[in-house]
Order: structure tokens, then sequence, then C-alpha cells
């Protein structure tokens, strides 16, 4: 329940107009049902009263000119009023509500998404997170009806006032009969909602398997695959293997709750029907009107069922707000890596370049260190090159140096400062990185290129600037609407490239960024061997005055480096030019060899 405030707070904020236009309505909806009643009795005593007064009632036109049925004809036209507009207030009721939840739950996934943003690489990689982020996901679709549910049951509960008062007037102990009554009912469903809460916290590893096997054995980037290795039946039975015992919690929980609910419902309608029996004698011995009579048992049917659906709806409000807590304690996780309040800008021109000082690293939960004891210079100015083998460290090495990462051990300097004084967003806009798992945005080709500046985005010359050093620009100029040419396959109209034709606009991406320091992690492992000569030819002409790394498993690209840090197992091996190393003849030479009698 402690959610609910701030969840009200939320609703409050994305619109106090609506939100009290939506209370404003119910609150008038809910002394509709009341006067309905009391306008029903009102007219049953008038009639009652009028079969004792003998009016002439031959025919309708002699009984109307009598003028003694012109209350009674008032007060059913007060009726009919009443019935349009408690109709009219509940339709002004529904749309009020569906507008302010879905500009609520638009609002709730922007705010997600703001908050996944601030978050560290290292929290996205965490699987428990990766729960977390999905429940809260569902909350935004599935906590629209809350909004609802809740708005309504501070309507149910004026609604439940107000029968109250007129029962109260009439026979307050049968109020508490009633109230009793409910009771076992709302117990009842409290601790089944408790139970489904926790059923569905439990699941959520296996609900996540679920989508990834759904998503695996039917979507457009494993089509290929598993048609050729044929793996839907594969899919498909773990699919149904899982699914079934979901299916199965599911379902007992389901049985019992409908047990149990339908038993301690029938209590209710015990209490109902006692209180029936004693009007129904009252009225007999002449306490009551046949007025009196009708709405009684009209506020005791209605009542009865206000306060089971009042009861029953807390209970599926606490159950609803239960999974708020995913949704905030969310919002509560905090990013380790972040500026400090007093950060510097980096430099500019940087002018000595990066230090790592006994630089050690191990992935959460990770009991193997990554890297560890790493020494070396990273000049301004000097296109460094990273080999080794698969696993050593060359990727995780790269990521420290953009701060996706904090080191466990040790530290890295920029001119002389630690990575950590430095402003974290002037830190990233002064790197440029393309990872070997670049991302494929499926947007047009011009904003594949864009976003690596998202506030030049739009600026065409410097898009076609970027695409032609990064050699995208003779793959942009191939496509049928050029740079406005939606690519990937995703969309309708999207044209797929070649993976080296991807790589070609993810490299004009990272110059897109005309940053500082260049880093290209193996961004060339699908392209010819002409174009990846011609874009290392360039990255090295255009590195001037940057400072560059190059990751790449191709020694004939690694060579053209100024210097070159030979990594294996999370440690610096070996650094020096190209010709120094092969003189030494340790693990780069053998690599080098290697490679090179492939060709031979
Ligand atoms: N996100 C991660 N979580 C846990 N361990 C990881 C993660 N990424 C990499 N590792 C581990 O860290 C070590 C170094 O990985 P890294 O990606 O830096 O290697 P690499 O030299 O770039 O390899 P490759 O040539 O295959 O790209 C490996 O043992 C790897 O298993």
């Amino acid at each position: 329940m402690r959610n609910l405030p701030p969840f009200l707070r939320e609703i409050w904020a994305s619109s106090p107009w609506l939100t009290s236009a939506s209370l404003a309505l119910r609150l008038v909806r809910a002394l509709m049902p009341v006067a309905t009643l009391y306008v029903g009795k009102l007219i049953i005593d008038e009639a009652v009263r009028l079969v004792g007064a003998h009016v002439p009632h031959d025919t309708l036109s002699a009984a109307w000119h009598s003028g003694e049925l012109s209350h009674l004809v008032q007060l059913l036209l007060l009726e009919f009023a009443l019935a349009i507009a408690s109709d009219l207030f509940g339709r002004m009721v529904a749309y009020v509500d569906s507008v302010l939840s879905e500009k609520f739950s638009n609002e709730t996934s922007i705010r997600l998404m703001e908050h996944a943003a601030t978050l560290d690489l290292e929290d996205f990689e965490d699987p428990d997170l990766q729960d977390q982020l999905d429940r809260a996901r569902r909350q935004t679709m599935g906590r629209m009806n809350l909004l609802s549910q809740l708005f309504g049951q501070a309507q149910t509960a004026i609604t439940v006032v107000s029968f109250a008062v007129g029962l109260i007037a009439y026979a307050p102990w049968l109020m508490l009969l009633l109230a009793i009554a409910m009771i076992p009912a709302f117990v009842g469903e409290s601790h089944f909602n408790a139970i489904n809460y926790s059923l569905n916290f439990q699941w959520t590893p296996e609900r996540r398997q679920l989508d990834y096997v759904r998503q695996m054995g039917a979507s457009v980037e494993t089509a290929k695959e598993v048609k050729i290795f044929n793996l839907n039946r594969f899919f498909i039975e773990r699919f149904r293997t899982l699914a079934q015992q979901m299916f199965l919690a599911n379902k007992a929980l389901a049985a019992r709750r409908a047990f149990w609910g339908t038993l301690l419902s029938a209590l209710g309608t015990l209490g109902y029907y006692a209180a029936y029996v004693y009007i129904a004698w009252r009225t007999v011995k002449g306490d009551f009107s046949i007025g009196d009579l009708t709405f009684l048992a009209g506020s005791f049917r209605q009542l009865g069922n206000l306060l089971e659906s009042l009861l029953i709806g807390f209970s599926q409000v606490a159950g609803q707000a239960l999974f708020l807590e995913d949704l905030y304690s969310f919002y509560d996780i905090k990013p380790e890596i972040a500026s400090k309040p007093d950060a510097s800008p980096i430099p500019k021109p940087i002018s000595c370049g990066f230090v790592f000082e006994n630089v050690g690293f191990r992935y959460p939960d990770a009991e193997k260190w990554a890297l560890r004891g790493v020494e070396f210079e990273l000049h301004a100015g000097e296109v460094l090159a990273l080999v080794g083998e698969n696993g050593a460290g060359k990727t995780t090495l790269v990521k420290l140096l953009a701060r996706l990462y904090d080191p466990d051990e040790g530290r890295i300097l920029l001119d002389g400062r630690d990575l950590k004084d430095y402003d974290l967003d002037d830190l990233r806009a002064n790197i440029g990185v393309i990872f070997q798992d670049f991302v494929r945005y499926h947007l047009s080709a011009g904003e594949n290129i864009g976003v690596g500046d998202v506030d030049d985005m739009f600026n065409q010359e410097r898009i076609a600037e970027a695409a032609r050093k990064g050699m995208a620009d003779e793959v942009i100029a191939s496509l049928p609407n050029g740079y406005d040419q939606l690519i990937g396959r995703r969309f309708k109209t999207g044209v797929d490239l070649s993976g080296g034709q991807w790589q070609k606009i993810a490299i004009a991406r990272a110059y897109m960024r005309d940053a500082q320091v260049m880093i290209l992690d193996e961004p060339t492992a699908a392209l010819d061997a002409r174009s990846e000569f011609e874009v290392f030819q360039r990255f090295k002409d255009l590195s001037e005055g940057r400072t560059a790394v190059l990751i790449s498993h191709r020694f004939s690209s690694v060579r053209m480096a100024d210097r070159i840090l030979v990594l294996a197992n999370g440690k610096v091996e070996a650094s020096g030019t190209h010709e120094q190393l092969m003189a030494q003849g340790g693990r780069y030479a053998e690599l080098f060899e290697l490679q090179a009698a492939g060709y031979r």
C-alpha cells in the first residue's frame, strides 16, 4: 500500500486536469444509485397512496385531468433524468479514465527509458536486473487499470456510505451484520492475491525465457539459422515444457481461488438474506411501508454487492500495488558510474594521453580476472593496435577506457588525472567507439550515421563527409532512396545490407563523432580485403592529430599502427612496433607467421 501515494502523485502530475475531472465526475456518479433507489421508493409509496385515493382511472386522460397524477409523473420524470445522467456520467468517467491512463502509461514508459539510460552497463548485464526491468516494463502496460480501479474504489466507497446512511436510519445493526458477513471473502481474496504475486515473482526468469524462446522461434533475425538447423521443433518443445509448468501452477491457484471464493462469498449472501427476512417481517408487521421495503431490500442488495466489490477491489488494488514495487525498486537502482559533482571537462586537446596503472578488472560474478596488472601508456596522437587471442581482454580494455566499467584495481589516468575526475558525458563525447557487435539501427541510412553525433544528427553535409571517410558513400549511392533509405528488414520499406556494408555505415558513424579518441574494435571482419586495406589506410590518415586504438585479428592491418600491444590472458605481454615485435620472436611473431603461412 505504501506504493499507492507515489502512484497517485504520478497520476496527478501526468494531468491535474484530467485527474480532477475524473474524481469530480465519480463523486457525482457515486451518489446516483441511492438517489435513484430513493426516488423509486417514493414512486411506489405514491402509487400505493393513489390506489387508496380512488383516482378516476377508467381512462388515462380522465386520471390525468383529475390532477392527482402530477406528483407521480414528476417522480417518474426525475427517475428518468437520473437514469440518463447516470449513464452519461458513467461514459464520461470511462472516457476521462482511458485518456488519463494512456497519458500516464506513456509517461511511465518514458520515465522507465530515462532511468534505464542512466544505469551502468554492468546493471544491464545482470540477469536479476533484467528480470526486474521486465517486470517493471509490464507494469507500465498492466497498471493502467489500477488507476480506474483505484478511482472506482473511491466512487464505490462514497456510494456505500450514501446507502449506509440511509440504512442506518432504518436499522443500524443490519449494517453491522452485512459488514461482518463480508469479512471472510475479503480475507480470502487478499490471501490469494499475495500468493498470485509471489507466483508471478518466482516465475519471472521462466517468463523471460519463454519470451526469449518465442522470439528465437519466430523472428526475422533468427529465421535463417532456425530453418537451416531445423530448430523449430526444438524451440517449440522447449516452449511447451516451460509453458506447461507455468500453466499447471497457475491452474492450481485459480482452482483453489475459485473454490474458496465461492464458499466465502456464500457467507456474504447468507448475511444478506438474513437481513431480508428481517425487513420483510417488519413490513408485514406494519413498521415499514411497501416503498420502504423496496428501498431497504434494494439498498441491502446493492450495498451487499457494493461492499463485496469494495472489499474484493481493495484486495485487488493491494495486489496490483504489490506489482508497483517492481517499478519503484527499479527506479531506486542508482548507477555507480557517474560524474563527480565537481567533474572537469576533458582537456582539449589531450596533451599526454592515457596511462593504465596496474589496472585489474573482473566482470561481476566472474571468478576470473578479465584484466589484471595491466600497465601501458596510450600516447596522445598515436595509433595503437591491440592484438591477442580470443578472450585476451582487448574489448574489456576499451570498455574501461570509455568508462563503461570502472577498474576494480589500479587506475586509468588521462593527462595525469584519474579518468573518474572527468565529466562522464564529456568523456564519452570525446571517444568514438565502434564495437564488434555494433548496433544495426533500423533507421534511415543517414540517421544510422547521424546517431554518431545526435546533436548534429540532421547535418547532411557532415553525414556525407563521415560517409566518405568510412567508405559508406558508395553503399548509400547504391540505395534506392540514398541517405533517406530505411535500412534493415524490420520495417516494410527497409532494404537490408550485407555484413560489410553495415560495417562501413558503422565506421562512418564513428567518423561522424569527430572525437579526439577513435576506437575501432574489429570493425572490419566482414570487409573484403581491398575495403579493409583502404579503411585502415584512411583510418591512419584521418587519425592525424587524434589518438586511435585499433583492435584487429588481421596482421596486415595491425602492422600499420604506430605501436602494437600484445595482450594475453588479461595481461600486456609485449609492446612495440611491428618490426620490434617480429624481432623479439614472441607470441606476436608466432601469430603473424601463422597467418602469413596461410596465405603462401
Ligand atoms: N559481459 C561480460 N560478462 C562476463 N564476462 C565477460 C564479459 N565480456 C567478456 N567477458 C570475459 O572477459 C574475458 C575478456 O573478454 P574480451 O571480450 O575483452 O576479449 P577479447 O580479447 O576482446 O576477445 P575477442 O578477440 O574474442 O573479441 C573473456 O574471458 C570473456 O569471457
